[in-house]
């Protein structure tokens, strides 16, 4: 049995969504606490499915941690008992393979296995062991595991300039040069706000990481940090979910948590479509009506581009934009799975190369559909929260990935969700 979310869509939906603390701010956070003995404190972390995951793996490395509230954690690490990230714990997700970063900060070696694709993409981590590479650190693969050892037990500062600005191997590569010997140069990084409160979180212990922001970091190595206490920054993507959602609900829905510089390039382009918004600090409503929008065509790219963890959301509300929009997806080979779905459910979008050419209709009608990873699973809800009549998106556990309380936060603003068991 697997869960889905059983949506009886067309009601009028009223009242405020907040965006919960970052997913892809906590995981690499907290996976941020292997590197120093100590104790520390983060705040703000999303209740996910992907932070249980996490924990678990943390645990299985020797860390201690207890829950302070729904919130908020402790972490205790009185060193790494295991050296080993198994495939079990990895396989569920991606960024456990940031655990090798800082497991060779700790003790110079780790065994991680490695991650796999998903359904986006096959999605490599040669960027990383690039990194690591450069950084005195043999590296083998071996039976589905990449081992690890820095040469004579040094982990050294090294100049490394990045084929192209991944997330994930900026953010590995920084978390083993914040303890390294020397002074660390990392060019054409990733600019992601996410990178930056992992840079704001390690310089909180007295990391000394320069640069932040921009796309060349300067880090220089220290003998020891001095672990503490430190609070994740809001959710970006679930935010721009919910402009979204505003957008298709006539403005009746405002969003908080909303900071504009996070997601510059998904509201400039919604301006661009005819949006008006009112922000004021981190509460955004929306002034204009669904009807005023235009088309547009949108291309991801990374961070400050528009956002690829934005591009099917964006695709939901363009499927009720009069004229034609496109799409086209640049730094994932697959992530248009939504579109068969969104087309189950009266969408008109045709796949050209990689762009997906979306005519807008009246309005989605209910339907039955699946949810093949995070943001589509997000796209079909929100689609079936405008269709009139019962829809079931399914296989949400990918859902329950990235969006906190997703169906209490929609009851609360008059929606008709609710969670349902169904055959896989
Ligand atoms: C937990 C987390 O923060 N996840 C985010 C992170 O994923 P993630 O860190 O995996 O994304 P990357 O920026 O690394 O990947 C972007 C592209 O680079 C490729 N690549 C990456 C690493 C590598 O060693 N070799 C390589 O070829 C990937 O296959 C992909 O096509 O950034 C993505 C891009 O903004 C977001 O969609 C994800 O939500
Ligand atoms: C793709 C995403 O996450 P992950 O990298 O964890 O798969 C996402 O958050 O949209």
């Amino acid at each position: 049995m697997v869960e889905a979310f059983r949506i009886r869509g067309g009601n009028k939906l009223k009242g405020i969504l907040r965006a919960s603390g970052a997913k892809n701010a906590a995981l690499p956070i907290i996976i941020g606490t292997l590197i120093e003995k100590g104790t520390y404190v983060l705040k703000n972390v999303p209740d996910l499915r992907d932070i249980r995951t996490l924990i678990q793996l943390l645990e299985s490395l020797g860390m201690k941690v207890e829950r302070l509230d729904k919130n908020s954690y402790k972490f205790v690490n009185e060193g790494l008992t295991n050296l080993v990230a198994a495939y079990e714990l990895v396989k569920k997700m991606r960024a456990s393979f940031l655990v090798m970063g800082p497991m060779l900060a700790h003790a110079k070696e780790a065994r991680v296995s490695l991650p796999g694709g998903c359904a986006i993409g096959s999605r490599p981590v040669d960027l990383h062991l690039k990194g690591f590479e450069a950084m005195g650190v043999d590296i083998t693969l071996d039976h589905g595991y990449v081992e690890a050892k820095a040469k004579d037990g040094k982990l050294l500062g090294a100049n490394v300039l990045f084929d192209f600005p991944s997330v994930g191997a900026t953010e590995n590569v920084i978390m083993a040069a914040v303890k390294a010997e020397g002074v660390t140069t990392l060019e054409n990084v990733a600019r992601e706000p996410e990178v930056e409160d992992l840079c704001n979180f390690l310089n909180s212990m007295g990391a000394k990481i320069s640069g932040i922001g921009s796309s060349k970091l300067v880090i220089e190595g220290v003998e020891k940090l001095v672990p503490g206490e430190y609070t994740i920054m809001p959710d970006r993507i679930e935010a721009g979910t919910y402009v979204v959602g505003a957008l298709m609900f006539n403005g009746d829905i405002e969003v908080e948590g909303v900071v504009r510089e996070h997601i510059e390039s998904f509201i400039s382009k919604l301006e661009e479509m005819g949006a008006v918004f009112e922000i004021e600090g981190t509460h955004l409503k929306v002034k204009s009506k669904l009807e005023d929008l235009k088309p547009a065509k949108v291309k991801t790219m990374p961070h400050p581009g528009f956002a690829t963890d934005l591009q099917s959301q964006m695709m939901t509300l363009m499927c009720l934009v009069g004229g034609t929009s496109e799409v086209k997806e640049t730094i994932f080979e697959n992530r248009f799975m939504h579109v068969p779905e969104l087309n189950r459910m009266g969408a008109s979008i045709d796949i050209e190369d990689h762009v997906a050419v979306v005519e807008g209709v009246k309005t989605f009608s209910s339907a039955e559909v699946m949810a093949s990873d995070l943001r589509a699973g997000a796209s079909l809800v929100l689609a079936a929260l405008k269709a009139e009549g019962e829809s079931i998106v399914n296989r949400i556990y990918h859902v329950d990935r990235g969006y906190e309380q997703l169906e209490e936060k929609l009851k609360a603003i008059g929606a008709d969700i609710e969670r349902i068991k169904m055959e896989a």
